[in-house]
């Protein structure tokens, strides 16, 4: 099977062939239609998303060919909100992104496209032993979607911009010896966010995600986002436009926390 990936030739319109869930009743990423939302206070008023990520000591960085990815080793916790009681642990973060900074979320917002989307993966380890256990399970994952617009730089994704000259290539991998505190990479309002039940936005494309869309963006710098569009992927084209364009919502409904 040709590898999957984001050119004409293998990239999300084509994804079905492989992975025929890609067609499903619950897929991401999907457009936020703002006015669509849903106040929901009962199930998000009564207990609110916290999280408790213990800092990285050191920063483990992967270019996978499709993005380029943080592993996270320490302890770190996300509940609350519609993930109710179940504690869900950190497991690695990503991003999307486009070739221009006109383009490269997945998730929009009343059909905009912000230049990024920051994906923070996590698993539910109330109900499940393993990451690769919950993969598949429908309340198995939680990913907060964070939006990204150009800005200021942001200072704790300066270990991973610095860094992505170092990780050129498909399969590359580093260790970068210095901490890095996950908190600090989410806006500074994450009571305001909608929340949706969804998929990965990439094959595999299991149904098993819980998103979690902050409504306020984070600002990188422009030559952080260029650090990203330097990375080359598993076909030795530059890593741009790793982005899955908006699913149908079909029978689903978003929630908002905020009014
Ligand atoms: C064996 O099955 C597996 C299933 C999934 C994965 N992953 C890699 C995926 O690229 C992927 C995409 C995610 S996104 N864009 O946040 O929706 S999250 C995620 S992953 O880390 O779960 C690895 C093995
Ligand atoms: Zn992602």
């Amino acid at each position: 099977m040709a590898h999957w990936g984001y050119m004409t030739t293998n990239g999300p319109s084509t994804w079905g062939k492989d992975f025929p869930i890609a067609n499903g009743e619950r897929q991401s990423p999907i457009d936020i239609v703002t006015t669509a939302a849903e106040y929901d206070s009962d199930v998000l008023g009564s207990n609110a998303l916290s999280t408790n990520y213990t800092p990285e000591s050191e920063v483990k960085l992967v270019n996978n060919g499709h993005s380029i990815m943080c592993q996270i080793t320490k302890k770190g916790v996300l509940t609350g909100g519609p993930l109710g009681k179940d504690e869900y642990r950190l497991e690695q973060f990503h991003l999307h992104w486009g070739a221009e900074d006109n383009r490269g979320s997945e998730h929009t917002v009343d059909g905009k496209m912000y230049a990024s989307e920051l994906h923070l993966v996590h698993w539910n380890a109330s109900k499940y032993s393993s990451f690769a256990d919950a993969v598949q399970k429908p309340d198995g994952l939680a990913v907060l979607g964070i939006f990204i617009t150009p800005g200021v730089a942001c200072n704790q994704f300066k270990v991973i911009s610095d860094n992505c000259g170092k990780l050129k290539t498909s399969g590359a991998e580093m260790t970068v010896d210095t901490t890095l505190d996950p908190t600090l990479l989410l806006p500074s309002n994450t009571s305001d966010y909608w929340t949706y039940l969804g998929s990965l936005t990439t094959p595999p494309l299991f149904e098993s995600v819980t998103w979690i869309v902050f409504k306020e963006p984070v600002e990188y710098s422009k030559e952080q986002l260029l650090a990203l569009r330097n990375l080359v992927d598993s076909d030795g084209n530059h890593m741009q436009d790793n982005y899955r364009p908006p699913a149908a919502l079909k029978q689903r409904k978003v929630k908002k926390t905020f009014t």
